[in-house]
C-alpha cells in the first residue's frame, strides 16, 4: 500500500504537474503552503520546452558536412577589412529580443561591489575559476593548434568574455595572451571590471563594455571564441541569447557556455545547499525552473549553427574545497562547440 502511493507520487512528481503532486500528498493545491509552495513553484514551472525548436524554426542548422577545414580569423573579419564574409556570418543574426530579464539585472546589481571579494557572493565563480580555465585552456589549444604548456597560450585570439561580471574570468584570459572585450549588461560591474584590470599590465588591455550580446551583434563584431559562463540561466531567452553568442562567433571559431543543470541534485546543491544552507550565494540567486540542462544547450546551439564538440561536468570536492572536471554534469557543467561554417 505505501509503496503504492510512492509509485504514485513519483509518478505525479515526474508528471511535471504540482497540481497533481500536491493531491498525491492529500494537500489542496489552492492552498498556501509557504515552503512547499515555494519549492513546488521551483520545480514545476519549467520553461515550455516545446518553446524552444518553436522559435528556432526560422532557420534550419546548417549541414555539419559542408564545414571546411580552415576559416578566416576574427582578425580578418572584425571589423572592417573583408565585408562580404562579415555578410555571410552575419547573415544568420536573427536575434531581436533584448537578453535583459530585469529581476535577474536587479539581482545582480544588488552584489556589484562584491565581485572581488573570494569569500562573498561569488565565491563559487572564483573557486571554480581554476577548473574551467584549464578546460578553456586545453579546448581552445586544441582547436586553433596552439600549445597550453606555453607561457601565452592564447596569444593571437580574440575572446569575447558575455556577462563579464567583475573580469575574474576576463582577466585570467587575458594573462594567457588572448586579446580580451569583456561585456556586462550592468554599468557598475563594467567599471569594477575596468579598476581592477588598470591595476596590472597584463590586463590593462583589456576592452570592457556595459552592453549586451545582441547589440554587439548589430555593430557585426566577430570574435574567435565567444565565452558566456553562469550567464545563460540569467537571460531572457537562453535560445535567442545562444542565436547572439554564435552571431559574434567567426566561422569554425568557439564557443563555450558554463551553467547549472535542471535536475534534483541541482536543487538539493545548488539551490538549498548554496543558497540556504551553505549561504553562499543570496537566496534566489537561482530559479530552478530557469535552469538549462546539457541536452537543451546542445539543442540551442546545434539551432545555431555550433556543433557540441564536449561537455564535462564540474563537481566540488567538498573536503578540499576545490573544483575538478568530471564526467558527472548532473549540477554544474560546461559546454565546448565550434561553429559550422557556411
Ligand atoms: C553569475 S554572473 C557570471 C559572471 C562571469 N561570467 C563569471 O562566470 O565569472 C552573471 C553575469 O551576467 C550578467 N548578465 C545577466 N544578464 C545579462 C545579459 N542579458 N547580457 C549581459 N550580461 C548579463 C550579470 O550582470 C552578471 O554579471
Ligand atoms: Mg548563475
Amino acid at each position: 500500500m505505501a509503496s503504492k502511493k510512492s509509485l504514485n507520487l513519483c509518478r505525479a512528481f515526474l508528471s511535471d504537474n504540482r497540481n497533481v503532486f500536491l493531491r498525491q500528498l492529500s494537500l489542496n493545491p489552492n492552498q498556501k503552503f509557504p515552503v512547499l509552495n515555494q519549492v513546488s513553484s521551483q520545480l514545476f514551472q519549467t520553461r515550455s520546452y516545446s518553446e524552444i525548436p518553436k522559435q528556432l524554426q526560422q532557420k534550419p542548422p546548417v549541414d555539419p558536412t559542408l564545414v571546411p577545414t580552415t576559416s578566416p580569423s576574427a582578425e580578418t573579419l572584425d571589423p572592417k577589412i573583408n565585408e562580404s564574409q562579415k555578410k555571410k556570418n552575419t547573415a544568420n543574426k536573427v536575434p531581436v529580443s533584448s537578453s535583459l530579464n530585469a529581476f535577474e539585472i536587479a539581482k545582480f546589481s544588488a552584489i556589484a561591489d562584491t565581485w572581488w571579494d573570494s569569500e562573498g557572493p561569488f565565491k563559487p565563480l572564483h573557486a571554480m575559476n581554476p577548473t574551467r580555465l584549464a578546460f578553456i585552456r586545453s579546448t581552445l589549444c586544441r582547436h586553433f593548434g596552439k600549445d597550453p604548456y606555453s607561457a601565452k597560450p592564447l596569444e593571437g585570439l580574440k575572446i569575447i568574455d558575455v556577462g563579464c561580471g567583475g573580469g575574474i574570468l576576463s582577466e585570467p584570459l587575458a594573462r594567457m595572451g588572448a586579446t580580451v572585450t569583456g561585456i556586462d549588461a550592468i554599468e557598475k560591474n563594467i567599471k569594477i571590471a575596468g579598476l581592477h584590470a588598470e591595476r596590472d599590465l597584463a590586463t590593462s588591455s583589456i576592452e570592457y563594455r556595459c552592453v549586451t550580446a545582441e547589440k554587439l551583434v548589430e555593430e557585426e563584431r566577430l570574435f574567435d571564441a565567444v565565452i558566456a559562463l553562469e550567464v545563460i540561466e540569467h537571460v531572457a531567452e537562453p535560445a535567442d541569447f545562444c542565436k547572439s553568442l554564435a552571431a559574434l562567433t567567426v566561422p569554425n571559431g568557439a564557443m563555450l557556455v558554463s551553467t547549472i543543470n535542471r535536475t534534483i541534485r541541482s536543487y538539493a546543491a545548488a539551490i538549498v545547499g548554496a543558497e540556504y544552507i551553505l549561504q553562499w550565494l543570496p537566496k534566489g540567486t537561482h530559479q530552478w525552473s530557469s535552469l538549462v540542462t546539457p541536452e537543451e544547450i546542445a539543442l540551442i546551439m546545434h539551432r545555431s549553427s555550433i556543433s557540441v564538440q564536449e561537455v564535462a561536468g564540474m563537481v566540488l570536492n567538498p573536503l578540499t574545497g576545490k573544483w575538478v572536471l568530471s564526467d558527472d554534469t548532473s549540477i554544474n557543467f560546461i559546454a565546448y562547440g565550434t561553429k559550422n561554417s557556411v
